[in-house]
C-alpha cells in the first residue's frame, strides 16, 4: 500500500497526504488543546522552544515509564491502528508504534536537525495538523560519496551538509514515514521561519543561500499548494501540532515499568 507513496531520494520516505480528514483533523485539534499544560515540557536549544508531551513507553533518565495512549490515537481517529495498517511497521518489535511525541510549533519556531537515535526501531511516522511545514533531511559532511546505511548515532559532533538531500512539503493532515538510511544515517528538521517561500518549479531557497527541490511536488494534494510550488508563492505557516510514532525497541516487563498521570 505504501509503494504508491514513495518518495525520490537516497532511502526510503513515503509522504501520505490526506492521513486524516478535515473533521478528524479538527477533532485532534480539540483533544491537543485540551491536553493539560502543565504535562508539555519546554526543551532547550535542539528543539527550539518546541514543547513535547509524550504518550507510550517513555525513557527518562534510565527508568522505562507507561503514560496510557489517549483515545484519540488508539481509538478515535486511532490513528496507531491506521499507521499499523500502512504496513509500515511491520518489522518493528511490536508491529507497530508504541510511543508519540506530540510537538507544538508557532510560526517561526522549527526543529533543527537531529538524528532520531537508536532507542527506536528506524521507522518513523509524523502526522501533521494545523499547518504545512517543509522538512528537510540532511547528511552529515563526509557522506557525500555514498548513499548507504551507515553504523549511525555517532554523529555528535560531526558536521553537517547545509544542502539538504531531500525536502518535503508536509501539508497539514498528511503523514512523513522515515525508514532505512535516511532514520539511520541522516538528520532531519524544519528551519526556523514564518514564511515559507517558493520560487517556481518546485524550488524552495535554504537559509543556507541555495535552494532545493521540493520531492513530493506531485503528490501535493492542496491545489493552491501545488500552484503556489510550481509558479512561485509563499505559504505562511500556522500553529502547526506534530505527532511523531515509534516503536521503542526495548520495553522492560511490566513489573518494572512505572505509570505517569
Ligand atoms: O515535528 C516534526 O515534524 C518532527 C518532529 C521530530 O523530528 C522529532 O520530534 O524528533
Ligand atoms: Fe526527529
Amino acid at each position: 500500500m505504501l509503494s504508491a507513496y514513495l518518495l525520490p531520494g537516497p532511502s526510503e520516505a513515503y509522504y501520505v497526504p490526506d492521513f486524516v480528514t478535515p473533521e478528524e483533523e479538527a477533532y485532534l485539534l480539540r483533544k491537543i488543546e485540551e491536553t493539560p499544560r502543565q504535562k508539555w515540557k519546554t526543551l532547550g536549544n535542539r528543539r527550539c522552544g518546541v514543547r513535547p508531551r509524550l504518550w507510550g513507553e517513555v525513557l527518562q533518565r534510565s527508568t522505562l515509564f507507561r503514560q496510557e495512549m489517549p483515545s484519540f490515537l488508539s481509538h478515535y481517529p486511532d490513528i496507531l491502528g491506521r499507521l499499523r495498517a500502512t504496513k509500515a511497521f511491520e518489522c518493528s518489535p511490536h508491529q507497530g508504534p508504541n510511543h508519540v511525541i506530540l510537538n507544538e510549533y508557532m510560526p517561526g519556531q522549527g526543529i533543527m536537525p537531529h538524528e532520531d537515535g537508536p532507542s527506536y526501531h528506524p521507522v518513523v511516522a509524523t502526522l501533521s495538523l494545523g499547518s504545512h511545514a517543509v522538512f528537510h533531511y540532511y547528511r552529515y559532511k563526509g557522506d557525500e560519496l555514498s548513499d548507504k546505511a551507515f553504523s549511525s548515532s555517532t554523529g555528535k559532533g560531526r558536521a553537517i551538509d547545509p544542502n539538504p538531500v531531500l525536502s518535503v512539503l508536509l501539508e497539514p493532515r498528511s503523514v512523513i514515514i522515515t525508514t532505512g538510511a535516511l532514520y539511520t544515517s541522516h538528520l532531519h528538521g524544519i528551519e526556523e521561519i514564518g514564511v515559507d517561500a517558493f520560487r517556481g518549479n518546485n524550488m524552495t531557497p535554504l537559509s543556507s543561500g541555495n535552494e532545493a527541490p521540493i520531492a513530493n511536488s506531485e503528490i501535493v494534494r492542496d491545489p493552491e499548494m501545488r500552484s503556489i510550488l510550481q509558479g512561485g508563492g509563499e505559504l505562511k505557516r500556522n500553529p502547526r501540532y506534530s505527532l511523531t510514532c515509534r516503536d521503542v525497541e526495548k520495553v522492560a516487563g511490566t513489573r518494572s515499568l512505572m505509570s505517569i498521570h
